[in-house]
């Protein structure tokens, strides 16, 4: 596993070793002690899979109760996945780091607590894996707005983004819950 820093030191990338021979390929894409070591110590609770036509945007959502570390990764298709840190004390709150996560590339990103969590689909379907250290609690849930003109995500968007209706409804950074 190699892992590569982002532009916000708490968010890797990380890039698992994969062996191909003439039937395909094979890869650990995780290893307690090697997460630990590398990455942070941290224990998942809950995997999620998220299945998402071209063009969808999800997020960006977190939890200010039972608060997520997330590490997501690709396993078909292609997507732009977006962490923003809003850790008020934070040299890099407000900041964003965008990674393309696919199939084809197998890198994963790490996204500690503290963050909120979208991605935008690029390719037909895309299939979003993902692996949480706390629970899901929508009492808890919050969602800031994709396009919020503070934040200016430069997503790779062509036209209007298909949306939830919660995503629609999303807050600007200025009124967002944030963490200390
Ligand atoms: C997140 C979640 C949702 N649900 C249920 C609640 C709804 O009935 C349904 C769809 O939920 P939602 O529209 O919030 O799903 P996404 O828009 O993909 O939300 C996710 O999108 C961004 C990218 C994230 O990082 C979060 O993991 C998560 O917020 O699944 C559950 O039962 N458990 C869960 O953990």
């Amino acid at each position: 596993m190699k892992v590569i820093t982002t532009s916000i030191p708490d968010v890797k990338i990380l890039e698992p070793i994969r062996f191909s021979d003439e039937r395909g390929f094979f890869m650990e894409t995780w290893r307690q002690s090697g997460f630990d070591e590398l990455v942070a110590p941290r224990q998942f609770v809950q995997d999620n899979h998220a299945r998402s036509c071209r063009g969808t945007l999800r997020g960006l959502h977190y939890q200010t109760q039972n608060t997520q570390g997330k590490l997501v990764r690709v396993v078909v298709g292609e997507v732009f996945d977006v962490a923003v840190d809003l850790r008020r004390r934070s040299p890099t709150f407000g900041q964003w780091v965008g990674v393309w996560l696919s199939a084809e590339n197998g890198r994963q990103l790490w996204i500690p607590e503290g963050f909120a969590h979208g991605f935008y689909v690029t390719s037909d379907w895309a299939e979003s894996l993902y692996r949480c250290t706390d629970y899901y609690n929508p009492t808890a849930e919050h969602c800031l707005r994709w396009d919020d003109a503070t934040l200016a995500i430069a997503w790779p968007i062509s036209s209007s983004p298909l949306l939830s209706s919660k995503d629609q409804q999303g807050c600007c950074l200025a009124e967002a819950p944030l963490f200390d």
